[in-house]
């Protein structure tokens, strides 16, 4: 961060001290400041390395593989709603990556390292923002954990996927990234846009919170395209940031306004929609959100139909997601009294139901 940052006044009534911060460009009397560690330096203290760096490219490359159907597997994105706990985070992870060995001639597996949360009003944000879990917003140590766990679970071989939310955060995970969301509530955004033309990651665009496709339609042709936007360099410092533009971006089918849209008829619409504008008409399925009615015990249901017409032929289908953790449910944010491996945004399918729907998917898909 630049130095003047350092000299910004904290809380205080003062009108006159409002007046002068104001004037000066300072922060205003209400907004206070605390420091946070560069992107550059939060990498340098934690390096990705020379290998890591490879095996992650290689990932990517995997996923537009798929995407582009040289590669005929399915692409699955499953794990934790959010993570609040990095130990239950790896425990799940080690799973993962066991399970992952016994059925990758078929499925790709992503996890879901989602360490932000966009809310629909208030709410806890994530790992990044609050890793105590209690208010106190201790970003600096969020940002480290997250980075280090992610680096963790990369270094098990597995591909991390998560949502980029706040754009400036990105540059401090960016390098680990397989795979990222921009979510339902920002892909009509113009800043995630620019930001997903800027990322080597491949890019899931989420269909609207009321349903509607043509926002994502928008934002995979202006993701391809190269962008000049505002932006932080590594060292924090304001900058022009020009991106070359991602080709490898796709639709994710969430449902909207509580209903799901993943049947054969939206499929096809998603897939008509696709293709008269242009895009290669390839696609994932979230089995969560409005696609179960915000009922994790539905995600199974909605699998099973989308692997179904997957297996009748409907090559638009590409990926899928699924919430799940090591146990089933959710739990209220409620610190000293949480339940070890439970969701505590949305509920999720618990590991062995999560376990069962992808070992049998494999073996449909063999
Ligand atoms: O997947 C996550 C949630 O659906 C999203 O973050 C919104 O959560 P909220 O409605 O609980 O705020
Ligand atoms: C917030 C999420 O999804 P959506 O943007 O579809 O609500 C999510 O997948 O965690």
């Amino acid at each position: 961060m630049s130095a003047s940052l350092d000299a910004a006044p904290t809380r205080t009534d003062s009108d006159a001290v409002a007046h002068e911060a104001a004037s000066s460009g300072a922060a205003a009397s209400h907004i206070t400041r605390r420091q946070l560690p560069t992107a550059g330096e939060l990498r340098r203290a934690l390096p990705l390395g020379v290998d890591l760096a490879r095996q992650i490219e290689d990932q990517r490359q995997a996923i537009r593989d798929i995407l582009a159907g040289r590669d005929d597997r399915l692409l699955v994105v499953v794990g934790p709603c959010s993570i609040h706990d990095p130990q239950a985070a790896l425990e799940y992870a080690r799973r993962l990556a066991a399970l992952s060995a016994q059925v990758s001639d078929r499925l790709l597996l992503v996890m879901r390292v989602y360490v932000e949360k966009p809310r629909t009003t208030v709410g806890w944000k994530g790992l990044a923002y609050d890793p105590d879990l209690d208010g106190s917003d201790d970003m600096a140590r969020g940002l480290k954990v997250s980075r280090e766990l992610m680096r963790e679970i990369t270094a098990l071989g597995l591909p991390v996927a998560t949502e980029l939310l706040q754009p400036m955060l990105a540059p401090y995970l960016e390098d680990l990234l397989a795979w990222v969301a921009i979510g339902a509530r920002t892909t009509e955004s113009q800043l995630h846009r620019e930001l997903a033309s800027g990322l080597d990651a491949v890019v899931g665009f989420k269909n609207a919170t009321g349903g509607d496709i043509g926002v994502v339609l928008d934002a995979m042709r202006a993701a391809a395209h190269p962008h000049s936007h505002f932006g932080l360099d590594p060292e924090g410092r304001p900058v022009v940031q020009q991106t070359v533009g991602n080709a490898h971006t796709h639709l994710v089918l969430r449902g909207g306004h509580g209903e799901p849209n993943y049947q054969t008829a939206h499929v096809q619409a998603a897939r008509r929609a696709l293709e008269e504008v242009g895009l290669t008409p390839r696609m994932m399925v979230d089995c969560s959100h409005a696609n179960a009615r915000k009922d994790h015990r539905r995600q199974s249901q909605v699998f099973l139909d989308v692997l179904a017409q997957r297996l009748a032929g409907e090559t638009a289908l590409a990926g899928l997601m699924i919430e799940s953790h090591l146990h089933e449910g959710k739990q209220a944010l409620a610190p000293g009294r949480l339940r070890h491996g439970v969701s505590v945004t949305d509920a999720c399918i618990g590991w062995e139901t999560t376990e069962h729907l992808l070992q049998s998917a494999a073996e449909r898909l063999r």
